[in-house]
């Protein structure tokens, strides 16, 4: 996996196979609750010392205005900071980020293809190949959305998000081996429970299989899908936990680090 870098910072290396376990606000807070929620994120991340060994990565996805204090906040944390999306050009793209921009702030990962996306602003395969080229060449590490619409036979499931990577990267799988993949059923989304364990490990058996066949296994697959506490300790062959409402109390962030600092490696 070779490095990109932005800057004089070299893009995050996803190689020696860490957890990663962070969180999206999408659209859910203000300005002034996203600053006091981030203060508690990283009070949550700095008791946990053992954080900054790298077993455990964690990353934190504020809406786009909170970026730049969020990155003041985070300021010496291990916290990495992502943004929720990004434009693919720069110039005349009246309302989009573009990816270089989020780059120079301090942004090191970038959600793209969420469900939320695809599903309400009709973004649609090329569009989220473009913004993966995009965001790749500014240096940021593209957070690739990927997940079926309904509850299927798992073989099915597994075959439909493979392809929703290989269209991503037009079949470059040197470019997927710089992704990392969230697996999200779009059906477990917003939900009052996640996925079943069984069935989101058995996706990510059969998905790292096809992956294989590309030389990418060991891939980083992370679940999201209204996980919680209690989720990640039943879960087998996934590379760590994308949150969403259930980190709105901190706390749980906090729990869901002790659960992954606790897994064997
Ligand atoms: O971005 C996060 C995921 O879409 C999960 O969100 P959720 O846990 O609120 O369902």
């Amino acid at each position: 996996m070779a490095p990109g870098h932005s800057g004089t910072r070299p893009t995050i290396s996803w190689a020696s196979s860490p957890l990663y376990i962070g969180v999206s606000t999408k659209m859910y807070m203000g300005y002034r609750h996203s600053l006091s929620w981030l203060e508690q994120l990283r009070s949550e991340v700095d008791a946990r010392p053992a954080l900054v060994a790298g077993r455990v990565v964690p990353f934190v996805i504020p809406s786009f205005p909170i970026l730049p204090d969020a990155v003041r906040i985070l300021e010496g944390s291990s916290l990495l900071l992502g943004a929720q999306n990004c434009g693919w050009a720069e110039g005349p793209w009246t309302g989009e980020v573009s990816p270089s921009l989020l780059a120079e702030l301090g942004v090191r990962l970038v959600e793209i293809g969420h469900a939320e996306r695809r599903r309400h602003f009709a973004e649609d395969d090329a569009v989220v190949a473009l913004k993966v080229r995009a965001a790749l060449d500014a240096g940021l590490t593209p957070l690739l959305c990927v997940g079926e619409e309904a509850v299927a036979d798992p073989a099915v499931s597994a075959s439909f998000v493979f392809r929703q990577i290989s269209v991503a990267v037009r079949d470059d799988w040197a470019t997927a081996a710089r992704l990392v993949i969230a697996y999200e059923p779009v059906w477990a989304i917003g939900a009052t429970e996640p996925a079943g364990a069984a069935y989101v490990s058995d996706v990510v058996a059969r998905l790292r299989d096809l992956l294989a066949e590309h030389g990418l296994a060991g891939l980083p697959i992370i679940y999201g899908g209204s996980a919680k506490p209690g989720l990640l300790p039943e879960l087998r062959g996934v590379s760590g936990l994308f949150l969403g409402r259930f980190a709105h109390d901190a706390a749980n962030f906090g729990a869901v680090l002790d659960e992954a600092l606790g897994l064997p490696n």
